[in-house]
């Protein structure tokens, strides 16, 4: 496809998501029905649909307005480039700029939804306005060397074998950044080996700090895929790990990750007993991911993120009975906003004078990983 084929291309899947198709499905859609299209041109128009959603306002009032056409024409102009050398009319190109397609003037715009705006302010204060702009750009891929398998160097080894450059990150001995051919990832022998886990650098620096010794029970309540469960289970020999989720379904590929990276995991369906540490990876607004998931920051409702910010609450009171005396509650979220956060946790606090805060921390994209919160509460 020619590149203009491909701005065609993302017009037509971004008018599909401003209709109200999530961005995945639009893709696949797009794909299923473009036999023609090849990886690269796949991966083109994917690059072109995300790139338009990170800016979507900005880029709307750039290009003349919120449609698929605007986002691509506007898209241009932000980086420099004249549209109208794409939009010929000609061959699968689209149609040629028109007196519509000119600049919307007094748009200023840090693209997070007007909303949400003063909550994000709240939230990150006098980081809101930098970490909004680097919201609008691509996320880094960050991989966890899995210390089962391997070390940081013989990571870097393997992958290079399949031509994937990958540089240590001085924060964290197990925390690689890929510099070079990412999408050979998941066929890499690295990672078939298990001796790379894709996690974004956040959630290991959180991770990295819980407090895990040799022999310890951990329960990872909300468990999922178990990105959490399998980066605890390199920190310590003879642990016992526990996976629960209430949607079991999403576990489901957890045994053969654990398989792979060489750990132990039992699923659980009702975890009983008392654990040194329990795990709370709540379901939330993803708002520190929506570099990688930017669809999701235009989805958010205040009514959703009550629904959310009431559904951890309920995960916070069920996991606080598993936790032992004298051991730990580790609360976390993908999110930058107070209210799945710090005010969350201050009122679970308020209601459970035995569980005492001891850590709290939230990464942010300037930290060059996604937005992340920690919560360490220690029992008794
Ligand atoms: C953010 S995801 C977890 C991601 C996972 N920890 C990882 O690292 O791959 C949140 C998970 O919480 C689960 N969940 C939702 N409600 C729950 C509940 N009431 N109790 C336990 N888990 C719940 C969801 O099914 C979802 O898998």
């Amino acid at each position: 496809m020619t590149p203009a084929a491909r701005i065609s291309a993302a017009i037509e899947v971004l008018d599909h998501i401003l209709a109200g198709q999530p961005a995945e499905q639009a893709l696949l859609r797009w794909s299923r029905a473009s036999r023609f299209a090849g990886s690269g041109d796949r991966a083109a128009v994917r690059d072109l649909v995300f790139d338009a959603l990170r800016c979507r306002d900005s880029h709307a009032a750039l290009g003349g307005g919120l449609t698929g056409r605007g986002l691509m024409i506007g898209g241009l102009r932000a980086t420099g480039r004249d549209p109208a050398e794409y939009f010929t009319g000609q061959g699968h190109a689209p149609a040629p700029l028109g007196p519509q397609d000119n600049p919307v003037e007094d748009q200023e715009t840090l693209d997070i939804p007007d909303w949400l705006r003063p909550l994000w302010d709240a939230s990150l204060r006098d980081r809101a306005d930098d970490v909004a702009r680097l919201m609008r750009q691509r996320a880094p891929i960050w991989l966890r060397v899995n210390p089962i398998r391997a070390d940081a160097a013989q990571a870097v080894a393997a992958l290079g074998q399949d031509d994937i450059t990958a540089e240590p990150d001085p924060r964290l001995g197990t925390a690689l950044r890929v510099t070079a051919n990412e999408r050979r990832l998941s066929q890499s022998r690295a990672y078939r080996d298990g001796l790379v886990e894709l996690q974004d650098l956040s959630p290991q620096l959180a991770c990295a700090s819980l407090p895990v010794a040799p022999g310890m029970r951990v329960l990872d309540y909300c468990a999922g895929g178990g990105g959490k469960t399998l980066a605890v289970a390199g920190r310590a020999p003879d642990l016992t790990l526990v996976a629960h989720d209430a949607d079991p379904a999403r576990m489901r590929d957890l045994p053969k990750r654990a398989d792979r990276a060489g750990a132990r995991v039992r699923i659980a369906e009702r975890p009983t007993g008392s654990f040194d540490l329990v795990m709370a990876d709540v379901p939330c607004s993803g708002s520190g991911t929506w570099r990688r998931t930017p669809d999701s920051k235009w989805r958010l409702t205040r009514s959703g993120l009550d629904d959310l910010t009431a559904l951890q609450a309920r995960i916070l009171r069920k996991a606080a009975p598993l936790v032992g005396s004298g051991g730990h509650l580790a609360y976390m979220t993908c999110s930058l906003l107070d209210p799945e956060n710090g005010a969350q946790i201050d009122r679970f606090l308020r209601g459970n004078p035995d569980f005492r805060q001891v850590a709290r921390h939230l990464w942010t994209p300037l930290d060059a990983g996604d937005g992340f919160f920690l919560a360490l509460m220690v029992r008794g």
